[in-house]
């Protein structure tokens, strides 16, 4: 048979398959919303009686034991090893409560009729149709483009975030705390205002604790504080964190040992890879000790070198804060007879500040980053580069990121010290090493007289406040981890996947490689093309450098797979108890 004549056939058994699966679902679907229009819908017309969540009337709907739990789970963990139905999808599993608790199943308070709102505050809170809810189906693709379905089938997926219509928390019994970790970032006082204003306006939550200082928070039980939407109303308009934060200080036992004293059944942390560490050891205490909790992680850095996700929050407002400082020094480097303008932005292992900020700038000629090795001395060197742009163009303006002295072949940079208290090794001020060694090599060699304005804005750009492209972020983010906590999620971290908000496991973010630029993707091929910056580094030391760079795409790949032959088919996991009302009929017939 033709090469040809077998892709067609394949084309067409594919396009069977997908229609067959498309007909099963339209018919599931139909036969769902039919027995599903009978109760929820007939509730949500009910005026409720809560005012503000007082007196929420949520009912329960059933109830889930062990025992029916155990039954649902069987062949849950269903492996995909080829394409054998394309109707069914494996994804990345969240651990959900339901896996290791008897548990109740409740009515989501949002359910409800818009037109029946009272925007006093009177009347139902619930303004969400039938069809607004999210589902254990529905699913977000990680990657970015594909070639066949057997792309798609085999790609990393990860379960759309979105409020869920059965949820397992009695909102009523909900407490909830919120923690900062980790370094500043714009954004974090938007999320955590509006963790707060979810939990309180949307699901009637009124216990809702701020724990002051990081981790290290949990170790007095005073910085333990309680917050309100009076509190909390105003703080998205400040930089900073309205908790504070800190590294260091995590211990798991003393954070659920605290967490029990007070009643804390939802934990809310916001941070970077550090903290991410520490939240997934949680979450494996807390099920190894059977505690009733939903951890919940919202990824923040200033970095933007968490994998998996698109980007993290406040990575834009830094990025335009950015891009004004470096207007400011080409402004600088254009004012002067030999002028170089040179920014320092943060990144400590990743260039995604200083290539977003060189690609936002225009003015940039020289971007210097982790990832991309480079040689301060010789003929093919930074300092020469620099020495040729002067003669040619008389000025030069020059982005580094922090800790891209790792990237620099003939010298080693002694690091600052011991490392902090998150375990950290501080780098060596890259930025004044590189301006001494400028200044006297264009001395020593061209006898030019270099004016180089050395600025380093690095604590300014993250701790602003964010803008209104991350403040939307934010909010969505904030948002969607209440719901996937209100559902009965645990272990999760929520984040934009291909601009669409997802519920990523813990271990699929801390299994991954820690995102870093790939020289080989557009993305830094657009940096090159746009600054005309030589690859600063001699003939000899290129092929070393192509098999480092070979090294990581290769790391991230394999980790990457390893994810995704882990995945399983979610609906036959127990969480389809959880969406469909036909599961619920089909158990009380079980159970009786
Ligand atoms: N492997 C780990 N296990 C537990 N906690 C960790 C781990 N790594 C870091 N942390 C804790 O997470 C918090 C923030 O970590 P850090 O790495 O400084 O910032 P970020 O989370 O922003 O990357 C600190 O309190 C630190 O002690
Ligand atoms: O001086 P601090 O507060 O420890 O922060 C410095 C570090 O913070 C960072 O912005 C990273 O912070 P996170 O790891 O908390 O996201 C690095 O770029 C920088 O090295």
């Amino acid at each position: 048979m033709s090469e040809s004549n077998q892709t067609n056939q394949w084309i067409q058994l594919a396009g069977a398959v997908i229609a067959g699966a498309a007909l099963s679902y339209l018919l599931q679907s139909t036969t769902r919303r039919k027995s599903d229009s009978k109760a929820p819908l007939e509730e949500a017309k009910k005026p409720r009686k809560n005012s503000l969540g007082e007196g929420l009337d949520l009912s329960k709907e059933r109830t889930f034991t062990m025992r029916k739990i155990e039954k649902l789970k069987e062949g849950s963990s269903k492996f995909i090893e080829g394409l054998t139905n394309l109707s069914e999808v494996a994804i990345s599993r969240v651990p959900h409560l339901a896996e290791t608790h008897d548990c109740d199943v409740y009515t989501s308070p949002l359910l409800g009729d818009a037109s029946q709102r009272d925007i006093a505050g009177k009347g139902t809170t619930g303004f969400l149709p039938d069809e607004a809810f999210s589902s254990v189906k529905k699913f977000v693709l990680s990657g970015k483009s594909y070639q066949c379905y057997e792309d798609i089938a085999r790609e990393l997926k990860f379960l759309r975030a979105g409020p869920r219509k059965q949820i397992f928390w009695n909102p009523k019994e909900v407490k909830a705390a919120i923690v900062t970790c980790g370094g500043l970032c714009p954004g974090l006082n938007v999320v955590i205002r509006e963790l707060v204003m979810t939990l309180w306006f949307n699901y009637g939550v009124k216990d809702i604790f701020g724990v002051k200082w990081g981790y290290q928070g949990f170790h007095k039980a005073s910085n333990i504080i309680k917050l309100t939407p009076k509190i909390v109303k105003r703080i998205h308009n400040e930089g900073g964190t309205f908790l504070g934060s800190s590294r260091g200080g995590f211990d798991e036992k003393v954070i659920i040992d605290i967490c029990k004293e007070k009643g804390i059944n939802h934990l809310y942390i916001i941070g970077g890879d550090g903290t991410h560490r520490g939240i997934y050891k949680l979450y494996e205490y807390a099920t190894e000790n059977k505690e009733r909790i939903s951890i919940c992680g919202i990824p923040k850095t200033i970095d933007n070198d968490i994998p998996l996700i698109d980007k993290s929050f406040g990575f834009d407002t830094a990025v335009a804060v950015a891009e004004q400082i470096i207007s400011c020094a080409n402004n600088e480097a254009e004012s002067a007879e030999f002028g170089v303008g040179m920014v320092k932005l943060m990144g400590r292992d990743s260039g995604e500040i200083a290539a977003a900020a060189a690609q936002a700038s225009r003015d940039v000629n020289i971007c210097l980053i982790p990832e991309s090795p480079f040689e301060v001395e010789g003929e093919y060197g930074l300092c020469e580069t620099v020495c040729q742009r002067i003669i040619s163009k008389n000025h030069c303006t020059i982005v580094v990121a922090e800790g891209a002295d790792d990237a620099i072949i003939d010298a080693n940079l002694a690091k600052e010290g011991k490392a902090d208290a998150g375990g950290h090794v501080k780098h060596a001020d890259i930025g004044t090493y590189l301006k001494n060694k400028i200044v006297a090599y264009a001395k020593e060699n061209y006898d030019i007289n270099i004016t180089l304005k050395y600025i380093d804005p690095t604590y300014t750009i993250r701790s602003v406040s964010a803008n209104a492209g991350d403040t939307i972020i934010c909010t969505k983010l904030a948002q969607n981890s209440v719901h996937a906590a209100m559902a009965g999620y645990t272990g999760f971290s929520i984040g934009t996947v291909k601009d669409t908000t997802a519920i990523i496991p813990i271990k699929s973010i801390n299994n991954s490689a820690k995102r870093k630029m790939d020289l080989n993707e557009r993305t830094w091929q657009r940096v090159i093309a746009s600054t005309g910056q030589p690859q600063m580094v001699c003939p000899e030391n290129m092929e070393k450098i192509t098999e480092k760079v070979q090294e990581y795409a290769l790391e991230k790949q394999k980790k990457h797979q390893k994810l995704i032959e882990e995945q399983v088919v979610m609906s036959e996991v127990i969480l389809e108890a959880f969406d469909t009302q036909e599961n619920a009929e089909g158990d009380e017939e079980n159970d009786s």
